[in-house]
């Protein structure tokens, strides 16, 4: 347990239905099993396992977009439940979604002005819009020329920086994002990366990331989450956990890294 943890699952479980017919009895399938984690304002955490074991699923859990069939989920103390819109604006504030591919996250026929400012409207933010648009440009460091392009108009790392800035708008605590970087060519993933960083640095937004990159794992997150068939196997400092890791299954994903195998 962390000493003041700002987004705390308890006990966390999740399953699916398997396909039946009428007449077979109700199957559950676990995805995600008795998951315990805490998460300290402003850290940079990375949630990390190999396909299938259930990271995006507990990124859904912690969206309150899934309801896990056990245990609860809390924001600053307040509960989390998935259910009316109106009832989680709050929360929807505070955390925001980052997604993986901003080409077809973002509506081609609203300038960037609109991007940004449709959280604030949705959201029911009681500020000058216009005003924290710019503001959430200049923290992705795009200026308020870009107010006006649509996302045909951006280039690859510019529509992630808009997708970012449409998610920091809200001035939330916390980003949770899928694969951040990974539709992007090295230079720009780099640069994205750095926003990211400078986001957490300078704002103290803290930052949970699913992602197979353990390269941007290691210049990013302080902390890193092993996922491994719907559980979490190991949580250490990611410094210390490239180096030495414990768990079987964190070898395996540093081996099929190289370079950071000579670490280990
Ligand atoms: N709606 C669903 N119905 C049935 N099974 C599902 C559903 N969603 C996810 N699963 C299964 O749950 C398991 C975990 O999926 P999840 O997407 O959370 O894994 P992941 O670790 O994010 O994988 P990846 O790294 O490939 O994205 C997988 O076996 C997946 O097939």
């Amino acid at each position: 347990m962390t000493a003041d943890p700002y987004l705390s699952m308890r006990h966390v479980s999740l399953g699916y239905d398997l396909p039946r017919s009428p007449w077979q009895r109700r199957v559950r399938k676990p995805i995600i099993r008795d998951v315990s984690v805490d998460l300290e304002r402003g850290q940079r955490v990375a949630l990390v396992g190999m396909s299938g074991s259930g990271k995006t699923s507990l990124l859904r859990c912690l969206l309150a977009i899934e309801t896990p069939d056990q245990g609860d989920i809390t924001c600053d103390c307040r509960a989390v439940r998935a259910g009316s819109v109106a009832g989680l604006r709050w929360y929807r504030r505070a955390v925001q979604y980052v997604p993986q591919d901003p080409v077809s996250s973002l509506d081609p026929r609203m300038t960037v002005a609109q991007l940004v400012t449709e959280p604030l409207l949705r959201l029911h933010v009681d500020c000058d819009h216009t005003r924290r648009a710019e503001e959430a440009l200049e923290k992705v460091g795009l200026d308020h020329r870009f107010l006006t392009r649509r996302p045909g108009q951006l280039s690859g790392g510019q529509a992630q920086r808009v997708a970012i800035a449409r998610a920091v708008a809200t001035r939330p605590a916390y980003l949770l994002t899928d694969e951040p970087v990974s539709g992007l060519d090295l230079p720009i993933r780099e640069q994205v990366v750095g926003v990211l960083r400078a986001l957490s640095e300078a704002q103290g937004t803290g930052i949970l990331m699913v992602t197979h990159d353990l390269t941007v794992v290691a210049d990013l997150c302080q902390r890193t989450l092993v996922m491994d068939e719907g559980a979490i196997v190991e949580d250490r400092p990611t410094q210390d956990l490239l180096t030495t890791p414990h768990h079987a299954r964190t070898r395996a994903l540093i081996a099929a890294v190289p370079p950071l195998s000579a670490l280990a």
